[in-house]
């Protein structure tokens, strides 16, 4: 190991055994037959990686990719299956809540406890505890026993003692999202201080913007494997945009499976799919003397598929489809865009797009065509309508349904806006 590389993991794989859990008939039970079943696997698979001093590295990936164990894994609390771990430095680890905690003891025995477990003389101990206590803003409670604490109680502790131990690595898994914002604020402010002095954090969490903020380097990883590593910008830009895909891919599964349920009757879709029966509306959300019927809307994506999420960027089409059950002198088409909380965000119809529609078919589909959907990531409403010349309500369909939008512009707000930013 190198003197700048102060954690070195070679070639590290860990398994863990599943065990059929299927229960055994009392046949089965007799002849001990199954009792040991069971399949490997592999929540680390050959994963190589060099940690040097001063870095923060955070790691990202969704739920079970093998994140936590492999912070586990260097504060040996978990042991390899093979391959090599090196560290080389005072670790203090910040990975499951309340770790080493007694808890009959109250919260200053087990300071006492903890830091001793991180190397601490009592002396030293003496001379760091009223700022562990400060710290952890415990007041009196401090006295009380560690099992009455709430979790967050508990993680304002485990913190003020693992980083008043002058840890030179500091291991941290998902631990922070416990506390108040405050509290937060307070120890990534700390987490900062630390990391000005030279010690290197490793940090586990969901909360990319807080990582994007801190660490020097990202590790993306995916089934046990590291699937990207470095710049902390671009890896989270490339790990969001991967996300967002699949938050796309899997809500129009949901949704044709929704929409397949419907159509065969089944109620409860987990999405809920256009709905196709007037019955379906109440009064106060669709009106309309019904000489022209709206029969179904729905939005298209680039693929040409039926959908309820957009990935922002891409076509989209809103089609309507329709049916003529009294000619009229003229027939104006319109869709709106709503926010989940009923604010209108943009409004259009055949009119404002000049098509004069004075005759069109007994039945028909009218497609609003959007050539780059560019709504920030968020759920949205569509509303569909047809009025006549006059603007009478023919069929006004608020609400129609629900629809989510995934947008890789960090940006707040509903709207993408084409833009640059220019100091003179
Ligand atoms: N002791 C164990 N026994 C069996 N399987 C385990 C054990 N610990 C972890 N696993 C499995 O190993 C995989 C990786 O788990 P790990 O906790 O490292 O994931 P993670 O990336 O930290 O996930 P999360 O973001 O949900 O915390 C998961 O599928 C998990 O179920």
């Amino acid at each position: 190991m190198s003197e700048q590389t102060v954690i070195s993991i070679k070639n590290v794989s860990k398994a863990f055994k599943i065990y059929r859990d299927k229960p055994l008939t009392i046949k089965e039970k007799f002849l001990k037959l199954r009792s040991n079943e069971y399949s490997n696997f592999y929540a680390l698979n050959d994963v190589s990686l060099d940690i040097k001093k001063g870095e923060t590295v955070g790691l990202i990936g969704h739920n079970g990719c093998g994140k936590s164990t492999l912070l586990k894994l260097i504060t040996k609390i978990l042991y390899p299956d093979s391959g090599e771990i090196e560290v080389n430095g005072r670790i203090s680890s910040l990975i499951e809540l309340g770790a080493g905690f007694h808890p009959d003891f109250t919260g200053r025995e087990n300071i006492y406890i903890n830091a001793s477990i991180f190397g601490l003389s009592r002396k030293e101990i003496d001379g760091k505890v009223d700022e562990i206590i400060r710290f952890s803003e415990l007041g009196d409670f401090i006295e009380n026993p560690v099992r009455t604490y709430s979790s967050g109680m508990y993680m304002r502790l485990a913190f003020s003692v693992a980083i008043n131990v002058n840890p030179e690595i500091l291991l941290i898994d998902e631990i922070l999202s416990v506390g108040d914002a405050n509290f937060q604020k307070k120890c990534y402010d700390k987490i900062e201080g630390f990391k000005n002095n030279g010690a290197t954090i490793v940090i586990v969490a969901h909360d990319l913007g807080t990582l994007e903020k801190i660490c020097d380097r990202v590790i993306w990883m995916n089934a046990g494997k590291i699937v990207e590593q470095g710049d902390a910008d671009r890896v989270i830009d490339l790990y969001t945009q991967h996300m967002n895909k699949k938050f796309v891919e899997q809500t129009q599964k949901e949704y044709i499976n929704g929409t397949m349920k419907q159509a065969s009757g089944d109620e409860n879709p987990q999405i809920a799919a256009p709905k196709q029966s007037e019955l379906e509306f109440s009064e106060d959300i669709r009106w309309g003397s019904k000489e022209v019927e709206i029969i179904e809307a729905r939005i298209i994506n680039r693929n040409g598929e039926s959908t309820n999420a957009i990935s922002a960027g891409e076509p989209v089409t809103i089609e309507i489809d329709y049916k003529v059950n009294k000619p009229q002198k003229e027939y104006i088409f319109g869709v709106g865009f709503y926010t989940s909380e009923r604010v209108l965000i943009y409004g259009n119809n055949t009119e404002i797009g000049k098509l004069k529609l004075r005759s069109i078919q007994p039945r028909g589909t009218v497609k609003f065509q959007i050539d780059e959907c560019n709504l920030l990531s968020g759920h949205y409403k569509l509303n569909v309508a047809v009025v006549d010349g006059d603007h009478r309500a023919l069929d006004f369909i608020k609400y129609y349904m629900d629809f989510s939008v995934v947008s890789n512009d960090k940006a707040v707000g509903v709207l993408s806006i084409k833009h640059h930013w220019e100091v003179d």
